[in-house]
């Protein structure tokens, strides 16, 4: 799952020894403001009524201390409560066409219209691909198939979980629940054995249920419809970007999200690419209550956005995206790595006539063979490494990094292994031609045997 909470702790029983990276100096500061992400999510969870602005002053306030940023909004929500100044359910709508900044002559425009410190939300499908790294196919699936699909996810919802974390002492719970799954019950048991999230194995790996199994050809279709749409009115010369793979998106693994009432959100963060590769393509589908997904760009440092403290968080505004039920979000190539989002708190929320306060998110993913975690450097703690993006940085901005899991959760002990990671132009790693001539020696033995047997039985 994604960076925004940790998992338990992990015990490092015997380091390896393997040759020593070790973290340029550049990097400091890509961990800190990721730890303030972090941060931020963990004060979320912890005070889900206040907004994301009087987090962040509680805890730049605080010299970055959660525990004390906790303390003082404690105390201050019992004398002067500051709440969201966001509408109060999801809906709200400002279309930027009706101020006709969107161009006459169809060429999206890539000019921010989102102001320092403020919420632009938009409804349009029109507006949210102008103005941000997503795409947005309302009333996607035929009504009663999205409705058996919601329903079969309601009844599943109630055994999922929610993430533990630990904060100071205490343990707290992922302000949401979600679950895991797969297309076929092999698959479910090779990640289960196979694959390693934050430096363990998941338990909870299931196959996709059978209205999951059948809406996944559909977002197959609509997610390379809207990959060729959006090269072709987006990107330089209307090409794919580079690292970003050229054949065509298949989705074998899914995150299913269940926010149970307008409490329930997911903080900003960007999602692991570990296994996606760079430049990853993700549909994600919602079903139930309509809630605001918010993105915003992440700002390196040599952007003018720095404050006068030098933070950069909140430097720039944000833009939400109502997200009603039914409906696809593309999230483009160019998200993860440039950008980060989060299903924020709400006010209230409109009920479903069949979810109620729930809503159901399905993010269809397309894991890469080639980043199979046997491929992937180990670290120290001889734990597959996590790949990350640079992002802060000038000087590295952009480039990709394999790193021990540990060394973005505050609290863990990592080893500190840092390698750069390098991909070719299709976002291939270096050791995909290996595995596939691999593949290739592998199946040559394997159809020498099988006429080996035949010939034997033949013969018998
Ligand atoms: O619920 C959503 O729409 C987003 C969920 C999400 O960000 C994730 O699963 O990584
Ligand atoms: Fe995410």
């Amino acid at each position: 799952m994604d960076a925004f909470v940790s998992r338990k702790r992990r015990r490092v029983e015997e380091p390896q020894k393997v040759a020593t990276p070790c973290i340029p100096p550049t990097e400091s500061a890509e961990q800190e403001e990721e730890s303030t992400d972090f941060k931020l999510a963990l004060l979320a969870s912890l005070h889900p009524k206040l907004d994301e602005t009087t987090l962040l002053e509680a805890l730049l306030a605080s010299d970055g201390s959660v525990e004390q940023a906790s303390e003082c909004l404690a105390q201050s929500s019992t004398t002067s409560p500051r709440k969201r100044s966001a509408p109060s359910t999801a809906g709200y709508q400002s279309s930027l066409s009706a101020y006709r900044i969107a161009p006459p002559n169809g060429i999206a425009t890539r000019k921010s219209v989102v102001k320092k410190g403020q919420t632009l939300y938009l409804y349009s499908p029109d507006d949210i691909e102008g103005q941000t790294p997503c795409s947005i196919i309302h009333n996607f699936l035929p009504v009663k198939q999205a409705d058996a699909l919601l329903q079969q996810l309601l009844d599943e919802a109630p055994t999922y979980q929610s993430l533990e974390f630990k904060l100071f002492d205490r343990v707290v719970w992922s302000p949401h629940t979600f679950c895991f799954y797969v297309n076929s019950l092999a698959e479910a048991e090779e990640q289960k054995t196979e694959y390693i999230y934050d430096g363990r194995q998941v338990e909870d790996v299931r196959q996709s249920t059978s209205e999951m199994l059948k809406a996944c050809p559909q977002v197959e279709e609509a997610v390379n419809r809207e990959i060729q749409r959006r090269m072709q009115d987006f990107y330089p010369g209307g090409k794919k970007l580079k690292y970003q793979s050229p054949h065509s998106w298949k989705a074998n693994t899914a995150f299913v999200n269940c926010y149970d009432g307008p409490k329930e959100n997911v903080g900003y963060h960007a999602d692991q690419l570990t296994y996606l590769g760079p430049r990853a393509v993700i549909g994600s589908l919602s079903l139930g209550v309509a809630r605001e997904f918010r993105v915003r760009k992440i700002v390196a440092e040599d952007d003018e956005h720095r404050k006068a403290d030098g933070s950069l968080a909140d430097a720039q505004g944000q833009i939400s995206i109502h997200l009603p039920h039914n409906s696809l979000l593309i999230m483009h190539a160019e998200m993860q790595e440039e950008w980060k989002h989060s299903i924020a708190p709400a006010q209230a929320i409109d009920p479903h006539p069949l979810a109620k306060n729930k809503r159901l998110n399905i993010t269809y993913r397309c894991y890469k063979d080639n980043l199979h975690p046997r491929y992937t450097p180990k670290c120290r703690c001889n734990i597959p490494t996590v790949l990350r993006c640079a992002t802060r940085k000038k000087e590295s901005r952009g480039r990709y990094m394999w790193m021990c899991h540990a060394g973005y959760v505050p609290g863990q002990e990592g080893c500190g292994f840092f390698q750069w990671a390098e991909f070719d132009d299709d976002g291939e790693p270096s050791w995909a031609s290996n595995v596939e001539q691999e593949g290739k020696v592998l199946k040559e033995q394997e159809s020498t045997e099988a006429s080996h047997n035949d010939r034997t039985a033949d013969r018998s």
